[in-house]
């Protein structure tokens, strides 16, 4: 359901991989310094697609669902953008710093489902030890973001409910600690390099759809958060409608 036709649906431009290899070619051959060398450019390129496009599209169809789930945080959430951003015109990043609650919503979204449930595996190369635990050299080692993090009871109040308040103080700020403690990129080393990016698009993405468009469910549906289970956790009772699959394809 269309709120204000704003947004103008652009044709899918095939050349964008090109244009980042092109990017990067350009430090390559511009720079003052890179350790990367143009035969790596392609599979940087598709390393880039391949990890940050699945992640993507996941925790965009989860923040769809739990708007359609919760139509009293869609309202709250369209009312405070229609406040800050208004009507004439799109919202930008330069408004993240007013809409807190939007915010909230989003890590509360990547908490609750932590749709990246266990991290990538990978091995200590030597013998260590951690706050007492001892892990030998070559141990294969993952995190559990789903279990040990995000729904730890010793550190959320009721894990298992879907509550964005819970990261907005007193004053409705949010609450930076808390946010820290969600873990859904990884840790260490290794974490993920796409985070930062992620986390504008993860908002950029959400705020305009909630400025252009209304979300509700088909009565008929059942609007459970079962999940499909790989390296993202999906939810599996959505059929998206042709509409807004078009609208996600022009921003993926
Ligand atoms: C909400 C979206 C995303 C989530 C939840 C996510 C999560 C993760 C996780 C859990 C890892 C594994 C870290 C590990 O090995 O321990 C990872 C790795 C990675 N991510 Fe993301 N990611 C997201 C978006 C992106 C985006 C948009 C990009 C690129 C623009 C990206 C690029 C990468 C790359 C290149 C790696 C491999 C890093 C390495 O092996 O050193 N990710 N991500």
């Amino acid at each position: 359901q269309q709120r204000l036709n704003i947004l103008q649906i652009d044709t899918y431009d095939p050349e964008v991989t090109r244009d980042m290899s092109d990017a990067i070619i350009g430090v390559i051959e511009h720079g003052k310094q890179s350790m990367l060398t143009k035969d790596f450019v392609e599979s940087t390129v598709t390393d880039l697609i391949g990890a940050g496009q699945d992640t993507m599209s996941t925790v965009m169809q989860w923040i769809l669902l739990l708007l359609v789930k919760y139509p009293s945080i869609q309202t709250k959430l369209q009312e405070q953008i229609d406040k800050v951003v208004g009507r004439d015109r799109l919202p930008s990043i330069e408004d993240k710093s007013n809409l807190a609650y939007l915010d909230a919503f989003i890590y509360e979204t990547m908490r609750y489902t932590s749709f990246v449930p266990v991290t990538i595996p990978h091995s200590t190369t030597s013998d260590v030890t951690i706050e007492g635990l001892h892990i030998p050299k070559d141990t294969v080692v993952f995190i559990n973001q789903w279990s040990s993090v995000n729904h730890d009871p010793q550190k959320w109040q009721d894990p298992h409910i879907f509550n964005p308040s819970r990261f907005l103080d007193e004053t409705g700020a949010l609450d930076k600690d808390l946010t820290n403690s969600v873990m859904i990129f990884s840790t260490g080393k290794r974490r993920c390099i796409g985070e930062q990016i992620a986390k504008v698009e993860v908002f950029l993405f959400s705020a305009i759809l909630l400025h252009q468009c209304s979300f509700e469910s088909n009565p008929s549906q059942d609007l459970s958060m079962d999940c499909s289970y790989g390296l993202t956790l999906k939810p599996i009772c959505c059929q998206v409608t042709e509409e807004i699959l078009q609208l996600l394809t022009v921003m993926f």
